[in-house]
């Protein structure tokens, strides 16, 4: 097999390689402390050849000592750990207590989602975006270690499952809470915003039974039944029709809103370390000011800004237009373009939930649609590539069971439809058919199915925005640079959590949604059209929020 990190045939046989001179050298003109990647470098297969993977990581299979790795995060289906200096991360699967897996099972899931993110999203969202990393294989007795260092600080809501720390398998990947946006740049600070924005439109299909599928967006009704279940606390004004707008006041909004009620959508962190967002319902509640604390020397280095509410406000403000412009920004071409999804493929552009929106309305305004992603920017590729989505599930659901039908009869054949892989040129190519005319046929319900779970993922992926302050003069870089009042910086945007959703998880989805959709039509929309009256009478509540949408002279809409 063919496979990263020299995998023989016969089985997965990866070595964490050791340090050579290249490496020593990547290491030294890399991050902060001398990192093992080489920053401002993509990672793409012609800066690093495949076959020789192991020493720009900078790691030595008989010196690995779990001292130096420290708990990062986790997500529901891995855990992420930092080198202390290098700017590395490794990322585990977990598992549910006796759900392990095989050795050859977890190297091949591991395989799979550097292949997917090589040979489907790099395409679709661009090479600069993606970073794919590669499988390891770390010494047992490390990885046991290190899994006791961690426990304590993991979240307890995240204990359901554990690390797999049988296999000895994980990924390597550039650590992108830390990713320096220069080679040469030299210990500098870095502040790191991870969003993940969830999916950015509404429904279009007319597959859709639920009217009010086509005017509240999942994410918005979700949030009830999230609150209900007690996952959260209470619900986010963020709605991610708003971000993805491409409206500046729009996205202005949801991004306070995020910073309001970060749940899992937002992160930040500051060399590295989290200093903002959510760990679980039990995290305490957002503090401005000491956000505020933190941000300040990044936006206002050289400005003795009194602290207090006023400072707090100017501090968030900027980091909110910063995040905006880099939202805006990006010319990587990438291929989603080729998905040709056009303007008759949309759904409505507003979300009837969205505080935003219903402000507006009651104050007799339109709402801003969208004023149009850039097409570069890679928040217009993953709503490309969300909108692979093109029958909704209800109307998926009937061909998952034509696929399943088919499957139980010729079980043989899960190999040849490439159920789990190997995502390949052949796998990309297929997704690139979007015609929606159903000719009965396996192969159509096959290609919608693979189509829907590549769009989950894109629901479901996070994009980290690194930002550098820049102490020369600008002109002199390569990097983009985004300014803010009173300081410039040095940017990267990149994507994580790009594994592709199972096949197995499609009749879950068909289930959720039906939940998701009852939950809020039966509970929340009745109770909210007999309060809606009352509630947008108070006309301070309507003016508030224009009012704090103020955007600097240029940025007006
Ligand atoms: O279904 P959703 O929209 O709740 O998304 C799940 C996420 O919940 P969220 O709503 O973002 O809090 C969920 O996130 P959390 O565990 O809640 O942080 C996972 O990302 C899950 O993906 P997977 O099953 O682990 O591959 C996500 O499941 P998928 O639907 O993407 O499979
Ligand atoms: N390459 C990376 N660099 C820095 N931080 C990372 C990287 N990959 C993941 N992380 C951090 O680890 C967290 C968990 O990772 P990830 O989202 O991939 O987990 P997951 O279990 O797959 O998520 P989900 O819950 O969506 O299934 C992320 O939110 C992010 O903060």
């Amino acid at each position: 097999m063919a496979a990263s990190g020299g995998v023989a045939s016969g089985g997965p046989r990866l070595r964490v390689r050791r340090l050579g001179p290249a490496a020593a050298a990547a290491d030294r003109r890399s991050c902060r402390g001398g990192g093992g990647w080489c920053p401002g470098e993509p990672a793409t297969p012609s800066s690093r050849p495949r076959e020789a993977p192991g020493p720009h990581w900078g790691m030595d299979e008989g010196k690995m000592d779990e001292n130096e790795w420290g708990y990062h995060g986790e997500g529901n289906k891995s855990l992420v750990v930092a080198h202390a200096q290098r700017c590395v991360v490794l990322r585990f699967l977990k598992f549910p207590p006796n759900r392990k897996k095989t050795s050859e099972e977890i190297f091949q899931h591991l395989q799979n989602i550097v292949d997917f993110g090589k040979n489907v999203m790099k395409e679709f969202l661009g090479e600069n975006y993606v970073h794919c990393g590669e499988v390891v294989q770390l010494p047992l007795e490390f990885v046991k270690q290190l899994c006791l260092k961690i426990q304590c600080e993991r979240p307890e809501s995240r204990c359901d499952k554990d690390l797999d720390t049988l296999s000895g398998y994980a990924l390597c990947l550039p650590n992108l809470a830390r990713l320096q946006t220069y080679r040469f740049t030299e210990h500098r600070p870095i502040l790191c915003v991870e969003i993940k924005p969830k999916c950015g439109f509404i429904p279009f299909s007319s597959d859709v039974t639920h009217e009010m599928k086509h005017k509240v967006c999942r994410y918005c009704m979700h949030q009830h039944l999230k609150v209900a279940t007690g996952k959260w606390k209470q619900i986010s004004k963020y709605c991610p029709l708003d971000l993805y707008s491409g409206n500046k006041q729009r996205m202005y909004f949801a991004l306070k809103s995020l910073l309001q009620e970060a749940q899992n959508n937002l992160k930040i962190f500051k060399n590295g370390e989290l200093i903002y967002g959510c760990k679980d319902a039990r995290s305490p509640v957002a503090d401005w000011s000491e956000l505020a604390r933190h941000l300040k020397p990044f936006f206002f280095p050289s400005n003795g800004l009194a602290s207090g509410p006023h400072c707090t406000r100017a501090v968030i403000r900027e980091l909110v237009r910063v995040i905006t412009r880099v939202l805006l920004s990006g010319s990587d071409k990438g291929r989603a373009g080729a998905l040709r999804l056009g303007p008759g493929l949309r759904g409505p552009l507003v979300c009837e939930a969205s505080p935003f929106s219903r402000s507006l309305r009651c104050q007799g305004k339109n709402t801003p649609e969208r004023s149009g992603l850039p097409k570069g920017c890679l928040l217009y590729k993953t709503l490309q590539v969300q909108m692979l989505d093109l029958l909704d599930i209800e109307g998926l659901y009937p061909l998952y069971r034509r696929v399943e039908r088919y499957l139980e009869e010729f079980p043989e054949e899960r190999k040849t439809l490439q159920i789990d892989g190997p995502y390949d040129e052949a796998f990309y190519q297929r997704l690139l058919d979007l015609s929606t005319e159903d000719d009965g046929t396996v192969a159509f319900a096959l290609t919608k199915v693979q189509q829907y779970r590549v769009a989950m993922t894109a629901k479901d992926c996070s994009i980290m925005i690194a930002l550098s302050p820049c102490l020369q003069d600008a002109s002199s870089d390569q990097r983009p640079i985004v300014p803010s009042s009173r300081s410039r910086f040095a940017f990267s945007v990149s994507v994580l959590d790009l594994d592709l959703k199972p096949y197995e998880s499609i009749p879950h989805q068909y289930k959720l949604d039906g939940k998701i959709v009852n939950y809020y039509s039966k509970t929340v929309h009745a109770k909210d059209a007999a309060v809606m009256s009352t509630r947008f009478k108070d006309s301070e509540d309507c003016t508030l929020v224009l009012h704090k949408v103020g955007l600097p002279p240029g940025d007006t809409e």
